[in-house]
């Protein structure tokens, strides 16, 4: 029986000496949305990192599956790797391949699939973000917002348990941020078992979009729960780092512009 929760056990990280992540223990959920939030610099991207296995821990570890990844021999590992999807923060496209190709990769890097079924499941995955008329495209040729789409294509072609996506909304407008946070809830829709953990700075993604939050301060894990707690929370940095952004897209917003968010989502996907 898999359980794909994601556990910090005590995770220091840094890089060399430098410890930037001390202590770390907490849940993201299987099978929910969980937003991890902090000011810039207090080492989200590097508990990512440790999620994907790029990095090593300097002491502590992950949980995943169940089971201690960085004890885990290189074809297990692999194993569990391949249940993740990454969308790193501007895509991380490759310039030389269409988008077809690109978001194709992992498929075609882990199985041996003929050309016209790798593409056959690149039009079907570009279909769900809205892109199936820009299959022949080049990178250079889009949008930021569309890159974005084009990684999280790629993040999600081979099923994933896990999904993983550092800043999805940053360098967006409003709108488009907005449009990116639909996105990724009907992804959770469609997917349901599928563990999604999302890097954010962006309060109102964090509103629209969490299930669970997770919020570090210098390298702590601060506070690891519902989103409703942590809103109602008498800590007064949370409570300063929760009002920085009021006023944006607030989850009341959200559950009132539902429908309509939803109806520009499917125009905008059609257009
Ligand atoms: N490759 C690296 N080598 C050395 N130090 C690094 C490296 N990557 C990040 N750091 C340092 O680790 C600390 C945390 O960085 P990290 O990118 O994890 O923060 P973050 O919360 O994701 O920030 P942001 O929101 O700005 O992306 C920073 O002080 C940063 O300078």
């Amino acid at each position: 029986m898999h359980n794909w929760d994601i556990e910090f056990v005590h995770l220091d990280a840094g890089y060399g000496e430098r410890a930037v992540l001390r202590d770390i223990c907490a849940v993201l959920p299987a099978g929910r949305i969980s937003v991890i939030l902090g000011e810039s610099g207090c080492g989200k991207s590097t508990l990512l990192k440790h999620i994907i296995g790029l990095s090593q821990p300097m002491a502590g570890t992950v949980r995943i599956d169940g089971q201690d990844f960085f004890a885990l021999k290189a074809a297990a590992f692999r194993r569990v790797r391949r249940q993740m999807g990454v969308l790193f923060q501007d895509g991380a496209l490759l310039g030389a391949l269409s988008l077809a190709e690109n978001v194709a990769l992992p498929l075609s890097e882990h199985f041996a699939l003929p050309k016209p079924l790798l593409r056959e499941a690149a039009l079907r995955v570009l279909g769900m973000v809205g892109l199936q008329d820009f299959a022949d495209y080049y990178p250079n040729q889009l949008s930021g917002g569309m890159r974005k789409r084009a990684g999280l294509a790629r993040a999600i072609i081979a099923e994933p348990r896990i999904l993983l996506c550092d800043e999805p909304t940053s360098g967006l407008d409003p709108v488009t941020a907005a449009r990116m946070d639909e996105l990724l809830l009907s992804m959770h829709e469609q997917f349901a078992d599928m563990t999604l953990v999302v890097v954010s700075h962006d309060l109102a993604s964090f509103r629209a979009i969490a299930e669970h939050a997770l919020v570090l301060r210098d390298g702590s894990a601060i506070f690891s729960g519902r989103p409703d707690e942590l809103e109602r929370g008498e800590d007064p940095y949370v409570r300063q780092f929760l009002q920085r952004q009021s006023g944006d897209r607030s989850k009341a917003q959200r559950a009132a512009l539902n429908p309509i968010a939803r109806a520009a989502l499917d125009a905008w996907l059609a257009s």
